[in-house]
């Protein structure tokens, strides 16, 4: 007996079905690749399966997507013979949105439209798009194998519900039927369809059938036929030779695989013969998905064996910093059964895994190369961060993924990343030690900071790092092209000295060191060490790290991953030409002397992005002392 549910759609799914009507109207004919490319998956899924499973195939031979429309009806149906879906995984996978990544990015939105839409750039479209088109879906599905009785009859307006019934379904797969709306009349003709079908899905592996037509004379009309007749060419776009697929056939192709509705940056296409035969097509995308971040998402590509498709983001053939690389392995080399767990200690597969890695990067070194750099800074400001992954990652690409980061400097002054250290290095004097850095908790702490003062007037060029991952970047990159990387706040920077230190009297030298030990006595545990700086020009005093010990921005970011070190005192350091200090040198009662010392430190220590343990102790000395001088 069949009786029908409602369910309610979760409050994202509505959402999200507002926001997708909305950003894709100008785009409205996607709903067709993205359903053929849904029941392409799922007539590859049971082509899979059936490799052990005869049976699954219901006696059916031919595995094909057929496409119909009912002009007096106004339904557009697009049915599969795949694998179809149980009630249970109707439920799981239309709609609900299960993902955790993809409720934080519904979370994000703001609820402004014309914002949003652009957002939605970063989400696959998938079934969804239907409701572009249709006010009201009809999914009709039952797995492969099932009892006939056993199907199921999801129905939706896209508006807060959908209602489910068991019913009897005669072939496996699923029908999906879209009752279209009254301004979507232009979709009711074979002569679109097939259009759209031609441009998106001509390279589907399978074959997409329409009913064939004939001229009815007496009518003066072309009249459908009961016949089928297939409208695609069904041939595996990564088969096909190079010189044959145009630019849009590669990015149609990539949109179907990706449900990306943007197009790729590039691809690289090869086929490989020899020891080892398999064909690759590579994508790089040209915008980040919205869950890039996700360590739930799924990565990898598409692997099949023989133009049998075996399994979607097999994550062994990409390591995760190229995890954005979308596209599809077709090996000769390996067995149809192939599981993940053989995947993981294959020597096919880490030969494939190996020589795709060298192809991405050798591609993204071709685009940074490019004398308009548009592109490569593109490609930088949505996957840089992901690409230095790869550096701590990848030992063996380390050089390669080394030329390819990219720095906001002092040089450019501004927050964009866009200096190579090859360009660093072009510029900066033969004689200079070494490539200087700062890491701080964000642009402008960076460029702020006093430790920059010396540099400025010398004319050094420094790297400008704030990004979460930098400090793991640095630890991991010790040298670039023979020359070590440096960290400004680094205890020792006497390269910088050396000259001004030749020209000092010895009256000046034994001053000098008398400061700073009355200031090292007065500050006691609260730093490691006083010394006279190199660093500063402007400002009276910094903090640095003391000798091996880890930065004050190192340690900040483990104790926000709940890691607390335990506390080192900084190294204070003293510009001796200020006026302050000169003060200092000159501060007989001991009493004043270390309310001075103490109020120079916490200002360091703030200049420095470190949090004051006692903001309401300093606010106090620092009125105290203004109200002394006033
Ligand atoms: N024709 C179909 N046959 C069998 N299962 C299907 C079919 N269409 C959709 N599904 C199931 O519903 C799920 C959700 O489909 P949907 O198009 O919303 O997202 P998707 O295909 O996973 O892609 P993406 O999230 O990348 O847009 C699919 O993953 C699949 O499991």
């Amino acid at each position: 007996m069949s009786h029908t549910e409602t369910h309610a759609f979760q409050t994202e799914v509505n959402q999200l079905l507002k926001l997708m009507i909305h950003a894709l109207y100008s785009n409205k004919e996607i709903f067709l690749r993205e359903l053929v490319s849904n029941a392409s998956d799922a007539l590859d899924k049971l082509r899979f399966e059936a490799v052990s499973n005869d049976a699954l195939n219901e006696g059916e031979s031919e595995l094909a997507i057929q496409v119909s429309f009912d002009k007096d009806a106004r339904t557009i149906t697009i049915s599969d013979n795949g694998i179809g879906m149980t009630r249970d995984e109707v439920i799981a996978n239309i709609g609900t949105i299960a993902n955790s990544g993809t409720k934080k990015f519904l979370e994000n939105l703001s609820g402004d439209q014309a914002k949003d839409s652009n957002l939605i750039g970063q989400f696959g479209v998938g079934f969804y798009s239907s409701f572009i088109v249709a006010d009201e879906v009809v999914l009709e599905t039952r797995k492969a194998g099932a009892e006939l009785a056993d199907g199921t009859r999801w129905v939706s307006k896209g508006e807060g519900e959908f209602t489910l019934e068991t019913v009897e379904k005669a072939s496996k797969g699923t029908s999906i039927t879209l009752h279209i709306k009254e301004d979507m009349n232009e979709f009711l003709d074979r002569f679109r369809l097939k259009n759209i079908i031609s441009t998106y899905s001509d390279h589907i592996n399978f074959p997409i059938k329409m009913l064939k037509t004939e001229w009815d004379e007496e009518a003066k009309v072309e009249k459908e036929t009961a016949e089928f007749e297939q409208v695609n060419k069904a041939t595996a776009l990564w088969t096909q030779p190079k010189s044959e697929i145009s630019e849009e056939d590669y990015s149609n192709f990539y949109q179907t695989i990706s449900h990306d509705f943007n197009a790729p940056l590039t691809q690289i296409h090869n086929r490989v013969e020899g020891t080892l035969e398999y064909t690759s097509l590579l994508y790089i995308p040209e915008k980040a998905p919205f869950d890039l971040y996700d360590r739930d998402r799924r990565y990898g590509l598409k692997l099949y064996v023989k133009r049998v498709f075996i399994m979607d983001d097999a994550e062994h053939l990409m390591p995760a910093y190229l995890r954005f690389v979308r596209g599809v392995i077709d090996s000769a080399d390996l067995p149809l059964n192939v599981s993940r767990e053989i995947l993981q200690s294959n020597k096919v597969v880490d030969k494939i895994r190996s020589a795709s890695v060298k192809r991405v990067l050798d591609e993204l070194a071709k685009i940074a190369k490019e004398d308009d750099q548009s592109r490569y800074l593109g490609f930088w400001k949505q996957f840089g961060n992901v690409l230095k992954e790869g550096l701590v990652e990848d030992f063996a690409n380390k050089e390669k993924i080394a030329k390819l980061l990219r720095f906001a400097t002092t040089h450019t002054g501004d927050a964009e990343q866009t200096v190579s250290l090859q360009k660093y290095l072009d510029r900066c004097k033969d004689e200079q030690e070494a490539i200087y850095y700062i890491v701080a908790d964000s642009h402008a702490a960076a460029k702020g900071s006093p430790h920059l003062e010396v540099f400025r007037k010398k004319g050094i060029e420094v790297l400008l790092l704030s990004d979460r991952i930098d400090e793991w970047l640095v630890s991991h990159l010790d040298e670039f092209e023979g020359k070590k990387l440096k960290s400004i706040t680094a205890a020792d920077l006497k390269e910088l000295a050396e000259d001004e230190a030749e020209t000092l009297s010895e009256e000046d030298k034994q001053a000098r060191e008398a400061l700073t030990e009355k200031v090292k006595n007065a500050l006691a545990d609260a730093v490691s060490d006083v010394r006279i700086t190199h660093r500063l020009t402007d400002s009276p005093a910094c903090v640095v790290t003391a000798e091996g010990g880890i930065s004050s921005h190192m340690a900040r970011m483990m104790e926000q991953m709940g890691q607390s070190l335990p506390k080192q005192p900084p190294v204070l350091e003293l510009n001796p030409e200020h006026v302050l200090v000169k003060k200092l040198e000159q501060m007989e009662d001991a009493d004043k002397l270390q309310q001075w010392a103490l109020f120079l430190l916490e200002q360091a220590q703030l200049a420095d992005g470190e949090p004051l343990a006692e903001p309401g102790v300093f606010i106090k000395r620092m009125n105290s002392l203004l109200a002394e001088v006033m």
